[in-house]
């Protein structure tokens, strides 16, 4: 798949509000309506006012505009309730897309984007950022739109009526927009300044709950958290800070704009005085004039919002930008299933971890990893299942480059037991049910009883509707390894990777696991990575690696012979076990 070109966050905007502009343009034009309504006791007040210097007594006059300045203030309300369903729902439908946009887009990036970045950031955009757009999102399309085109509207036809009193009216316009320049400044910084510390707050109040565990154990408080603390100390000045920088020019921008009366009165009072102005165009100037000004304020205050909605587009944008991992779209047709590496290298970041791995591992064979910690075996299983690409050299699967072949494809050809499984907080049936969403109840037992599981859920309160618990808290680390077995097991792919798990040696649960992976992989490919060396001593091929290198690789015989390193491995294992 291509990656995506980078968009400025309102083009990226525009994109995801397409397919709901019907819903928008729906909502501007009743926003239109409404604030035009709104306007409307002016006129009728002015009217009033014109027949009342003049004498008039008619009552059917005076209760005639007493309607219609009812009907613009009911018709106001209809029209901006209208409005803001209109716009609320298309951007419940904006929010919603950004959403699935976001969480499908992190299947596709590789995982080193993802473990590089604290899980907080990304769970604070998807969730709480995008969430806080909804409603400036929502109002400031139709209503910035209808605030500023309706006074437009009055200025052109005050101008008709006296171009020197439309002038007039419009002086506290240049003042207020002064004050309003100043608080203006530097504020697209500022308020990224603010809204990065919220973020990084955010990310840390996550990073502390999940570490809750640690610091309780080293007796370590909220204050002595120092990332945390400091993060919530820097959040606060920032947000003083800006406060402060803008409050003053906000206020005196608020205060100076609706003072239209400073000029309207004393030079409308001139020009009538030197009979330049009539008493009806200058009450209706006066009154109209004091409805301009409100409407402006009202648009250029959501000047915030925009702001705020460009940072939060711009951040979704930044995770939308990672680099995918590049896959074609069509299946490819594969020559059997056999694995080639050719010539591998791979760094995490600089550190060179691969250096040239070459291994070629046979359709239905049993291959090991084994080796000393941090050598490289869990690296090379992870390139085999395509979490990451190789840097230099290629793995092949039947052949074929796996960068060349579906995503979809090759999950459906690989199943990888990881060393620490995730669950979700689901039932345990469901946890199960991952590995094949379409299979019924009683294949998901059945999976359970093959893998070794069916005795223990069957004990814990409600069977296989038991809740797993955040990240399958609520079960031991044995448990939540064998249900992840039978998550793969239930898969039925071709390819099993197992990344053994260090921490489960005791002899109980070693002996059903390995029991259940020799069910689960009776005829497929089985690369596994072996802490423990008498569980793989008849495997068909073993592979030594150390220091991102194939050191060595035999059956297990023929590396005793020809392998000093594996030869040490295998005399410490049994050290160990004489010792157990
Ligand atoms: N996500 C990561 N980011 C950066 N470095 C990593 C990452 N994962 C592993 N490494 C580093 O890569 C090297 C190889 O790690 P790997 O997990 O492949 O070794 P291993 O042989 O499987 O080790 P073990 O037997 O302890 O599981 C180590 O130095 C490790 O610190």
């Amino acid at each position: 798949m291509e990656n995506p070109r980078p968009q400025s966050p309102f083009a990226r905007l525009a994109d995801f509000a397409k397919p709901h502009k019907g819903g928008y343009i729906a909502s501007v034009l009743f926003a239109i309506v409404g604030v035009a309504s709104g306007l409307v006791p002016y006129f009728a007040v002015a009217q009033m006012v014109i027949r009342l210097i003049a004498g008039g007594r008619e009552l059917t006059f005076y209760l005639m505009w007493c309607g219609v300045a009812a009907a613009g203030f009911v018709l106001k309300s209809i029209c901006m309730n209208i409005s803001t369903t209109f716009s609320h729902r298309a951007t419940f439908a904006v929010i919603s897309e950004v959403r699935f946009r976001l969480t499908s887009k992190l299947t596709r990036v590789p995982m080193g984007h993802l473990l590089d970045t604290p899980s907080g950031q990304f769970k604070t955009t998807i969730i709480e950022r995008t969430d806080s757009i909804e409603s400036p999102l929502a109002h400031v399309l139709p209503e910035m739109t209808a605030n500023l085109l309706v006074p437009l509207g009055i200025i052109i036809y005050l101008f008709t009526l006296d171009w020197r009193m439309a002038l007039v009216s419009l002086i506290t316009l240049p003042i207020g927009l002064i004050a309003y320049m100043a608080m203006m400044r530097d504020y697209a910084v500022k308020y990224a300044a603010v809204t990065d510390a919220g973020k990084h707050m955010s990310a840390t109040t996550v990073e502390y709950i999940g570490g809750i565990e640690v610091i309780k154990a080293f007796n370590q408080s909220a204050n002595s958290y120092a990332k945390f603390t400091d993060a919530v100390r820097k959040n606060t000045q920032l947000v003083f800070e800006w406060m402060r920088a803008t409050q003053v020019y906000s206020a005196v921008a608020q205060s100076v704009w609706p003072a239209v009366l400073i000029g309207v009165l004393p030079i409308g009072c001139i020009f009538y005085l030197n009979g330049s102005l009539d008493i009806p165009t200058f009450i209706t100037i006066m009154i109209l004039s004091l409805g301009i000004i409100g409407p402006i304020i009202a648009a250029m205050f959501f000047t915030d919002d925009i702001a705020k909605i460009g940072t939060i587009v711009s951040d979704i944008g930044t995770i939308l930008d990672i680099p995918e991992l590049k896959r074609p779209a069509g299946k490819k047709e594969l020559h059997g299933s056999d694995i080639e590496l050719k010539n591998v290298t791979f760094a995490y970041k600089d550190e060179q971890v691969l250096k040239g791995v070459n291994l070629k591992i046979d359709a239905g064979s049993v291959t090991a990893f084994v080796g000393p910690s941090g050598g490289g075996k869990s690296t090379i299983a992870k390139l085999i299942a395509s979490l990451w690409d190789v840097d230099g050299g290629s793995i092949t699967l039947g052949g074929v480059d796996i960068r060349d072949i579906p995503t979809a494809q090759l999950i459906d050809s690989i199943a990888y037991v990881a060393q620490d499984n995730y669950l979700f907080n689901d039932t345990v049936r469901n946890n199960i049910r991952m590995g094949n969403p379409s299979a019924d109840d009683a294949a998901v037992e059945a999976v359970a009883k093959a893998s070794g599981c069916h005795e223990f859920i069957m004990k814990l309160e409600h069977g296989y509707d038991t809740i797993t618990g955040s990240a399958g808290g609520h079960l031991s680390g044995g448990e939540r390894q064998r249900i992840a077995i039978a998550r793969a097991m239930l898969k039925n792919a071709p390819i099993v990777i197992l990344d053994e798990a260090t921490a489960y040696t005791d002899p109980e649960n070693e002996s059903v696991i390995q029991e259940a992976v020799a069910r689960l992989v009776a005829g497929k490919t089985l690369i596994v990575i072996a802490h423990r060396l008498s569980t793989i001593t008849s495997s068909d091929k073993i592979a030594v690696v150390e220091q991102g290198r194939i050191l060595a690789e035999g059956r297990h015989g023929e590396l005793l012979e020809k392998c000093a390193l594996y030869r040490a491995m295998w005399q410490a294992h049994m050290d160990a076990k004489d010792a157990v």
